[in-house]
């Protein structure tokens, strides 16, 4: 397969949660399948989901792969592992955690995969993020989505918060 875009969320609440990020990021650049990449601004987002943990650090983070989309999800277990292996946690906050958004225009279905991401329309952590990195060239359904979530949110980077 050719290169395709991918894009993919990724957000921690424990640690250095800078640091997390861009470590994940910099392993992102270690693979020679990996380029082009496309990092938004940090995002400070208070937990969604019920549980009571502390708030976030969400990115959204662009490239292009030759990988297919079942290696890149491999890679991605690899970088979650390194970085959760050293921090130790307990389960819940998280070190790291990265999801696909988007890899290419592919509908995934099965049961390791499921792209487009079918949680990410709910979640603001990932629609602003996202919304930063990709608008002038965002090309999927989701777009004016994204573009509503901009325009009804007064968003702040940089220890701003989203007010989900
Ligand atoms: N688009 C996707 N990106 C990343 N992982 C996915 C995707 N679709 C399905 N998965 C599966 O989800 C598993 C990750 O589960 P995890 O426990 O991290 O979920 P979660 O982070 O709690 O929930 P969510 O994926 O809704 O954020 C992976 O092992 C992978 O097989
Ligand atoms: N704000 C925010 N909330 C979350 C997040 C996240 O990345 N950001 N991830 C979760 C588990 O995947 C659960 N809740």
């Amino acid at each position: 397969m050719g290169e395709v875009d991918v894009y993919l969320s990724m957000g921690s609440n424990l640690g250095n949660r800078e640091e997390n990020l861009e470590w994940a990021v910099q392993l992102l650049r270690e693979n020679s399948n990996i380029k082009d990449i496309k990092m938004s601004n940090f995002y400070e987002t208070e937990p969604v989901g019920g549980v009571k943990q502390d708030d976030f650090l969400n990115i959204a983070v662009y490239f292009r792969t030759t990988l297919s989309a079942e290696d890149l999800l491999d890679y991605l277990h690899k970088i979650e592992a390194k970085l959760h292996r050293v921090r130790k946690i307990h389960w819940g906050p998280r070190t790291i955690d990265l999801d696909i958004l988007y890899y290419g225009g592919k509908t995934i279905n099965n049961t390791v995969l499921q792209v487009p991401h079918p949680e990410m329309k709910n979640r603001k952590f990932v629609l602003i993020p996202l919304y930063e990195i990709a608008k002038g060239d965002f090309k999927y359904e989701v777009g004016d989505l994204l573009k509503a979530t901009m325009d009804q949110n007064n968003v702040q980077i940089y220890g701003g918060k989203t007010d989900e």
